[in-house]
């Protein structure tokens, strides 16, 4: 797996606080009211301070394998300028809502159609200046079936990623990790973020359900949290039916590096504010320092013939 470079290695020592907003949106079949509805829930979080804010997994089209294709936009590569034109009617308004504000948004996930007709689940992060930081597409596709509760095949439309992500945020002096929905179900990709691109918190747009939100949702943010000493934060869509009845299980969810839940949504539409303070990280690795306590030398895992 290749994975994307932030742009710089934070200093230390950590930054001052700073306040990290979730936009749980309603998202519906309209998907110009989708993007206009997101935009009024990121300049409220602009409004309450936040420097980092971040958007539901399909903020523009509902999470729907049928809608993936209509709803689709072209998108450009990372390091897109904001002088540049776009066809993006989501970039265009991430671009003006991030120069407008002066925040990082992480703008959630929408279908992307690529040069080669491939659609991808894809994340655009921009920077207050409106260039494109980061762009990470579904590295994890989200094809499930548990009887009695939710069948799911992503891969019928659309395809995966292949790599890791992260960016560097000066301002915050801060890297983020962005991965989508499904990825948190897999700690390796975590741990590479946290790792070896130095994320310090780990941002997930995602849309569970009514049958693995209750189970999951919770337990996977706080466990990926803790097994990298990381923030998570995590953005669902409000609870509303889908073009084929997929519920989204919402709770919007900032969890801090000791595992402890510091805010969360329930289900109906709303936005999440909460301060992450680095220092936070800092003391929970040197309390419980796993990190230089790991032991590579029995870890390897081997294939079975
Ligand atoms: N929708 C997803 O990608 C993931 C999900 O709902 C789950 O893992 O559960």
């Amino acid at each position: 797996m290749s994975s994307s470079t932030p742009n710089k290695v934070p200093s230390s020592p950590p930054a001052s606080p700073f306040k990290l907003a979730l936009c749980q949106t309603p998202v519906t079949l309209d998907k110009e009211e989708n993007i206009a509805v997101a935009r009024d829930y990121l300049m409220r979080a602009a409004a309450a301070g936040a420097s980092l804010a971040v958007l539901p997994e399909c903020f523009n089209c509902p999470y729907d394998t049928a809608c993936f294709r209509e709803y689709a936009e072209e998108l450009p590569a990372v390091g897109f300028k904001p002088t540049e034109d776009h066809s993006s009617p989501s970039l265009k308004m991430l671009r003006q809502t991030a120069q407008e504000t002066k925040m990082f948004i992480v703008g959630g996930s929408v279908p992307e159609i690529a040069n080669d007709g491939n659609i991808y689940n894809s994340s655009l992060s921009v920077s207050p200046d409106g260039t494109v930081v980061a762009k990470h597409r579904k590295a994890h596709l989200f094809d499930i079936d548990v009887p009695g509760g939710i069948r799911f095949k992503e891969s019928d439309v659309l395809s995966p990623g292949g790599s890791a992500t992260a960016f560097f945020a000066p301002e915050i002096d801060c890297t983020v990790g962005v991965g989508i929905c499904y990825d948190v179900r897999f700690p390796e990709l975590a741990m590479l973020q946290a790792r070896e691109l130095g994320a310090k918190v780990l941002v997930f747009p995602g849309a569970f359900n009514m049958t693995t939100g209750p189970a999951h949702w919770e337990l996977l943010l706080r466990g990926r949290a803790l097994d990298n000493q990381v923030f998570v934060a995590a953005c669902s869509p409000s609870r509303s039916e889908g073009g084929d009845g997929y519920t989204a299980w919402g709770h919007s969810m900032v969890v801090d590096p000791w595992g402890t839940v510091l805010a969360s949504a329930d289900e109906k539409p709303a936005l999440v504010v909460t301060t992450i303070d680095l220092g936070r990280l800092d003391t929970v690795r040197k309390s419980i320092p796993t990190s230089q306590q790991r032991r590579e030398d029995i870890y390897r895992l081997q294939s079975v013939p």
